[in-house]
């Protein structure tokens, strides 16, 4: 192996109970919110297709110029109760809010920055506000926070001379301050999500990243950081020269997942993807017609997906300038709930079940239990179920009990019936698992 300094710290998953907790929650919503919300992918007079948070980006706008949307910052229908109940009513175990986006736009009072919420009409501390609503729900919070700031004077985007190297210098005790600041205000946090860490002036530093990632577990011990603020020696991201992932799970599923079949190596590392409702749009764009907007069942799909190989999935949300929730958010996070209030057992605590993938659906197991959720069910009539060699099953639907017919057609190979009255949406089929005698 390449001798690395700024490398994996760890080989294998973290086995502590945090990381547990983290792996059993499965199922996260993540906010994004800031000035984005806004203009909502409009400037002057026109709409930017590309994603609504990167607007100051596409439409050229400068800092000073954007920062004048703290004026408007002032979201009267705002309500952190409110926003905490559709999350507990939706069944997500976590939320990950945006503190700071790539704008710079602070949802906390930094005492580092002037770009922050008590320099707006608003005033008050929002992520405070969220932080204790949703944990009052029992819900965890994640923070997410962008390295990259567009808004900081000593940002680069690479490093070409010693005023650069000056400049970075100080942009690195500016984010670790920001860290400490949210790490000491808000003990509860249970995960930094780093974003904004693709550039060369953070490649060029792994050593900061190694810091970072230290300097968060030494104030809140348990905490959990994603594989993306990592960069190693090399400027190696995600996993080091060596293949050994850093940071505690994988978070490069942005908007795609690996495949049943081909990518099972992913079962071998923690890991959690993140995904959006339209093709590409985080902050609030105010016309979701642009693109493809997913279907409720769609999106549901994506999170049994995600659970049925391992990982995490993070469904999202972006608030509107208003603090509300646009109709199509509030609809999808009803649908969500309500199918997991009757099949959450197929998700939470579950894990990669190690069966041969079939075309109707996805496993996903919880120590001797094993989850058929069936979204394509064949004309056939009989869900195939290949187990590993002497096993024989025995089968009852998770909503209502109902046992189901289990018939073997060859070695390690079952016919599991459909319901004859066919569920109008994606149903789970609980296996039992028994050694053959
Ligand atoms: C690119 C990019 C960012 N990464 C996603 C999680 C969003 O925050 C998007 O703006």
């Amino acid at each position: 192996e390449i001798p690395l300094q700024y490398g994996a710290d760890r080989l294998g998953k973290r086995q502590d109970a945090a990381m547990q907790k983290f792996r059993d929650n499965r199922l996260g919503a993540f906010i994004h919110w800031g000035l984005y919300a806004i203009p909502g992918g409009e400037w002057n007079g026109k709409v930017y297709k590309g994603a609504a948070e990167w607007l100051k980006s596409w439409a050229k706008i400068s800092s000073d110029e954007w920062m004048k949307l703290m004026d408007q910052w002032n979201p009267e229908k705002f309500n952190a109760k409110a926003w905490a109940k559709m999350a507990k009513q939706m069944g997500v175990k976590y939320v990950k809010i945006t503190t700071k986006h790539h704008e710079g736009f602070c949802l906390w009072p930094s005492k580092y920055s002037k770009y922050t919420v008590a320099q707006t009409p608003y005033k008050k501390d929002i992520l405070g506000e969220l932080v204790k609503a949703y944990n009052d729900e029992g819900i965890d919070v994640h923070f997410y926070f962008s390295v990259m700031d567009w808004s900081h004077p000593d940002w680069r985007y690479d490093i070409k001379s010693k005023e650069d190297e000056e400049a970075m210098a100080r942009f690195f005790e500016f984010t670790d301050n920001q860290l400490r600041e949210l790490a000491e205000r808000y003990p509860t946090v249970k995960d930094f999500w780093f974003d904004g860490t693709w550039d060369a002036s953070i490649k060029k530093n792994g050593w900061w990243t190694a810091h970072a990632e230290k300097m968060l577990k030494e104030l809140l011990p348990g905490v959990t950081i994603n594989s993306r603020l990592r960069a190693d020696d090399y400027g190696k991201r995600h996993f080091d020269s060596n293949g050994h992932m850093m940071g505690d799970y994988e978070s490069g599923y942005e908007r795609r997942l690996p495949d049943p079949v081909k990518d099972l190596k992913v079962t071998r590392w923690d890991w959690e993807a993140c995904m959006t409702v339209p093709e590409n749009q985080w902050g609030y764009h105010k016309d979701w017609s642009l693109s493809y907007v997913k279907t409720p069942v769609e999106v549901l799909e994506r999170v049994v997906h995600a659970v049925s190989m391992g990982g995490n999935m993070v469904v999202n949300f972006g608030p509107q300038g208003d603090g509300d929730f646009r109709p199509e958010e509030k609809e999808l996070a009803a649908y969500i709930g309500s199918w997991m209030k009757k099949n959450g057992e197929c998700i939470y605590g579950c894990d990669y079940a190690g069966f041969e993938k079939q075309p109707w659906g996805y496993y996903t197991r919880k120590g001797d239990d094993v989850y058929m959720v069936v979204f394509n069910p064949p004309y056939s009539r009989h869900l195939v179920v290949k187990t590993p060699g002497g096993t024989s099953i025995k089968a009852a639907q998770v909503v209502g009990g109902k046992e189901v017919k289990v018939e073997e057609t060859a070695r390690n190979e079952f016919n599991v019936d459909v319901p004859s009255a066919l569920p109008d949406e994606p149903f789970v089929i609980k296996l039992k698992i028994e050694k053959k005698q």
